[in-house]
């Protein structure tokens, strides 16, 4: 569906969500306070704050973004609004609206406020200054020296038979992999297009046919990620928590979430050890992502036909372009078995398929966990505005160019999380701008070496263990 007939369709369910709502007493049209607004923090009873007038979204489950927007039910989503949204996406807010908040009815203290303002300011100087605007150069020489990877690994293969050349092909496609991973997630941000369909189709070619991942699946959780960093879910039924720290009964990243171990007959050995498991359990991990990417996408859902997902009942009704996630999907396994098989023997074939999926795991995992891991955990319950909830769930990583290439701009992980939509290669001149405005306000601003943040995660995994093992000796 072309961009413009896009709009039209979200223009065409919101009309159909309000009229559906129209019995309902939405228009309370008065002055509402925060302490009432902090009632409606469901996905089926959902109220938002946005610049100070509420917005009643309960069961809005056609939202273009997803359920992400209910992270925020309950809650002030000025920030993560504007961190997601293209300038016009306000115009859809009107026929959600049902009221301004009562002023001062937050008990925000003044410096607070200032500081939220000077956030907000920041952006507007950012947009002014063309941050935002990606250079067309620096993401044509991305995406041609990132394929030039697989061309090498392929001919590695090709050429030779031994089993230390194909070794080396597989980290050289694990790289590939690893690499594709950060760009894809440059285009899904909409780093690069201002047109969004674009960046969804360049995410695609580079998601699914090149990495084997469904940008659908990928975008539900990224997404929600990036609106509640590091955040326990209050409740199961609440969609207020970050999916990347979902991690039970595998890693506890928090006393709460090791008291879940409890609930699986191997939850307390994991527990007990999971400083020791944590580079073992990376290794498998793209595999697992391999296989949640497949079922997401080919999982048969009642109602919906091969190619749409009209009528279905999961969250998979928020993929777009279901028929170009399959074809892309079995486009991957298609070329990777070329070129697995085209110079080698089945046995070698599948040392070669475990090295070059173990070792990408570790590559994108590795950065993954330096990104959050061992920083700031929070329950949803007690959630941290915007920005500090952002700054202090976050690390960056230090390091000249290789590091900063490694990590895929994640270095600039805190910069990133504030700004999602700046293109990767402004991320380092914006990096001196957020330092010092942190500094400014007194926020806490985190960065180490890759080496000293690996050893943080591992000491935050034992020190979890530790503390949960004193209390509950048993375990
Ligand atoms: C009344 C409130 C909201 C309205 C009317 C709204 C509307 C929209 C619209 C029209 C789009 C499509 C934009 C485009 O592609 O041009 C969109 C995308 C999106 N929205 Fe919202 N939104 C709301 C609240 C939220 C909230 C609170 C969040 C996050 C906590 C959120 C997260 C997103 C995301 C992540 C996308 C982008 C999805 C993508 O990249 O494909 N939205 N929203």
């Amino acid at each position: 569906m072309g961009r413009g007939g896009e709009r039209v369709e979200t223009q065409k369910s919101i009309a159909t969500y309000s009229a559906s709502k129209s019995g309902d007493i939405r228009q309370h049209g008065g002055k509402i306070t925060w302490d009432e607004v902090r009632q409606h923090k469901t996905p089926q009873d959902a109220w938002l704050v946005y610049r100070n007038k509420v917005y009643d979204v309960s069961g809005w489950q056609d939202h273009p973004g997803g359920n992400v927007i209910f992270t925020h039910a309950g809650g002030d989503c000025t920030d993560i609004f504007a961190a997601f949204h293209p300038l016009g996406a306000t115009s859809y807010m009107d026929p959600f609206y049902i009221g301004e908040l009562v002023p001062g009815s937050d008990k925000k203290p003044e410096a607070q406020a200032n500081f939220e303002r000077a956030y907000r300011d920041l952006r507007g100087k950012l947009i002014m200054g063309g941050f935002f605007k990606a250079s067309p150069f620096y993401y044509v020489w991305k995406v041609v020296s990132t394929v030039a990877l697989a061309v090498g690994a392929w001919m590695l293969v090709a050429w030779s038979q031994a089993l230390a050349i194909q070794m080396l092909s597989a980290f050289i496609l694990a790289l590939f992999w690893q690499q594709c991973g950060w760009l894809a997630h440059d285009f899904l941000h909409h780093q690069v297009f201002k047109e969004r369909a674009y960046g969804d189709l360049a995410g695609i070619m580079i998601g699914n046919v090149f990495q084997g991942f469904s940008v659908a699946w990928w975008k539900n959780k990224h997404n929600t990620h990036h609106a509640v960093p590091n955040l326990v879910e209050s409740s199961p039924d609440a969609q207020d928590g970050d999916p990347d720290i979902d991690t039970m009964p595998i890693l506890a990243w928090s006393l709460k979430m090791a008291d879940r171990a409890k609930e699986y007959s191997w939850g307390p050995f994991f527990l007990r050890h999971q400083a020791f498991l944590y580079f073992p359990i990376l290794l498998v991990a793209r595999i697992s992502w391999l296989l949640q990417s497949f079922l997401f996408v080919f999982e048969h859902v009642p109602g919906a036909s091969l190619w749409a997902t009209k009528g279905a009942t999961t969250e998979r009704q928020a993929i777009k372009n279901v028929g170009l996630e399959k074809a892309g999907l079995l486009l991957y396994y298609l070329w990777y078995g070329a070129l697995m098989f085209c110079n080698m023997s089945l046995p070698r074939v599948l040392i070669y398929f475990v090295a070059s999926q173990m070792m990408c795991g570790f590559l994108l995992a590795l950065v993954f966990g330096l990104g959050h891991n061992g920083m700031a955990v929070y329950d949803a319950d007690a959630r941290p505005d915007f920005w500090k909830l952002q700054v202090t769930t976050t690390r960056n990583v230090t390091g000249g160019w290789l590091i900063q290439w490694f990590c895929g701009g994640l270095g600039y992980q805190v910069d990133h999380h504030l700004f999602p939509m700046i293109p990767r290669h402004r991320l380092g001149q914006l990096h001196g701008l957020v330092e010092s405005f942190c500094k400014e306000h007194g926020v806490k601003y985190h960065e180490t070496s890759m080496w000293e943040g690996t050893l943080e995660v591992l000491a935050h995994l034992a020190s979890v263990t530790k503390e949960f093992v004193t209390d509950f000796p048993a375990m």
